[in-house]
């Protein structure tokens, strides 16, 4: 009998083309997707080599970082250099033979939301793109992770990648979420729990009954953000709720093609007794909404906390580094996290740009007025999550409450595009990162989950969302 196994080891063993003896393996790759910013050098190269993309149809390219998301970006792109790198995709994937979603396809999206809508992640593959939150595609029991742009070039060329293997760590999650806390909670105390460095070497796996629990889209803001706590990727084991989400999308097998799929998927999950080199635990039922306070994912608090004082850690340099964080955050140690004015509130990205979130924050914001001293905006993920919202009313209720109601693109999730932070100003984000200048030079950025990001919009300051009326 073979040693117990899990899932990472599973798709692992079924993608080794070659290994080392040094552990170096070639590894099957079979999807890749491709967005504007890591991509123009790889394409690049392929060109000066004479080489072509050996495999197109397990490509799939889309503009999302560096488009703006105002409703006249359908006239033209008028930042020159966003410009440049939107049309430079544009003529890669149309020389190379790669399918390509232009801003002006309602299917164009943040990469890690289009990919699962349109079927193209699946169980049990291998996916790679040049950005780091490929880790959400995980969500569906898909070895995801992010590559380099070298690496891009290789893909693109060979459809391999050369790795190794990492370790296996497990991140157990039991126990109900308490009204008002969700999948961004559960990760946010995950990374405060463990570290920036904490999944350092790893592919988490997320299991217990709070994960099972959770939709696809929570799953995919947990996995989203499994990067920020250092691992390579992360994963879910697949079950009937993933497999319900992939059904019918474009891209899914059909007919006898879809039930082979799904007998293989269900053989995915860790076996029974399957080795572990890390394990940490969490309690779902005690967790609080989390909101950060300083200038790493780890930086985290609940939501009726205090901003702590560095003065109470032990290590010279992590304490100075935190209170360089405070300093730059504008914040003094004992705070109240509710008595936080914001300025802005950013709902959107990768993380927490699906419609299901859009739907939390609407229901919070419904018949309520965004309060007059905060800019608040709606970026939807993707087109289709737009489109979605929009059947369903939300951006009416977002409008009417004051809100913008964006075009789908990273938006100001990070500082590349018209969408950016001025110096100073405080933005409640659902997004996944708040380094220094992440959402624009000297902005300020608390991450947060999208129902209390809209109920910051409303109050102008943190609210706990379990007394939300
Ligand atoms: C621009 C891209 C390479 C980057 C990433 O790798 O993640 C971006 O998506 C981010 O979130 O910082
Ligand atoms: S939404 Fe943010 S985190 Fe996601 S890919 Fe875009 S920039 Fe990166």
């Amino acid at each position: 009998m073979t040693a117990p196994r899990t899932i990472y080891d599973k798709i692992w063993d079924d993608h080794v083309v070659s290994q080392q003896d040094d552990g170096t393996a070639l590894l099957y790759i079979d999807r890749h997707l491709v967005h504007e910013v890591t991509s123009p050098q790889a394409f690049e190269g392929l060109r000066t080599a004479h080489r072509s993309v050996r495999a197109p149809e397990k490509t799939l390219a889309v503009v999302d970082h560096n488009v703006p998301t105002t409703p006249d970006r359908h006239e033209g792109i008028k930042n020159e250099e966003s410009r440049i790198q939107v049309e430079a995709l544009a003529t890669n994937a149309a020389e190379f033979g790669v399918e390509y979603f232009n801003e002006s396809d309602k299917r164009q999206g943040i990469v890690h939301i289009v990919g699962p809508e349109q079927g193209f992640t699946l169980p049990g593959t291998t996916i790679v793109c040049g950005d780091s939150h490929t880790s959400t595609h995980g969500a569906f029991g898909a070895l995801a992770h992010g590559i380099g742009t070298s690496e891009v070039e290789h893909v693109l060329a060979t459809q391999t990648l050369i790795q190794k293997k990492a370790k296996n760590m497990l991140v157990e999650v039991n126990g109900e979420l308490p009204e008002g806390v969700t999948a961004k909670d559960i990760i946010l105390a995950i990374i405060g729990e463990i570290g920036t460095a904490g999944g350092t070497g790893h592919v988490i796996e997320f299991a217990g009954d709070a994960i099972r629990a959770l939709s696809m889209e929570g799953r995919m803001t947990v996995c989203n953000m499994t990067i920020e706590g250092g691992a390579r990727a992360g994963l879910i084991a697949p079950d009937e709720k993933t497999f319900a989400y992939i059904k019918d999308t474009p891209r899914a097998p059909k007919g006898k093609a879809w039930d082979m799929a799904v007998d293989y998927w269900k053989s995915l999950a860790s076996d029974e007794g399957a080795h572990y080199d890390k394990i940490v635990r969490l309690d779902a039922a005690a967790l609080p909404p989390i909101v950060s306070w300083g200038s790493s994912p780890e930086d985290v608090i609940s939501v009726n906390g205090e901003v702590p004082n560095p003065d109470d850690i032990k290590d010279e340099a992590k304490r100075s580094s935190k209170w360089r964080a405070l300093d730059y955050m504008g914040l003094k140690p004992g705070t109240k996290i509710t008595d936080i004015a914001i300025d802005r509130v950013f709902i959107g990205s990768c993380t927490n740009g699906r419609i299901e979130d859009l739907r939390a924050a609407a229901k919070v914001v419904e018949g309520k007025t965004v309060n007059p001293k905060v800019s608040a905006m709606i970026v939807p993920g993707s087109g289709l999550v737009k489109e979605q919202a929009e059947a369903e009313g939300l951006d009416k209720i977002f409008l009417a409450a004051g809100f913008e109601w964006r075009e789908p693109g990273c938006s100001m999730c990070l500082a590349m595009n018209d969408d950016r932070l001025k110096p100073g100003e405080r933005c409640a984000s659902t997004s996944n990162r708040n380094f220094e200048g992440r959402q624009g030079f000297k902005g300020r950025t608390h991450l947060v989950s999208p129902a209390m990001a809209a109920a910051a919009a409303i109050a102008g300051h943190f609210v706990d969302i379990r007394d939300w009326k």
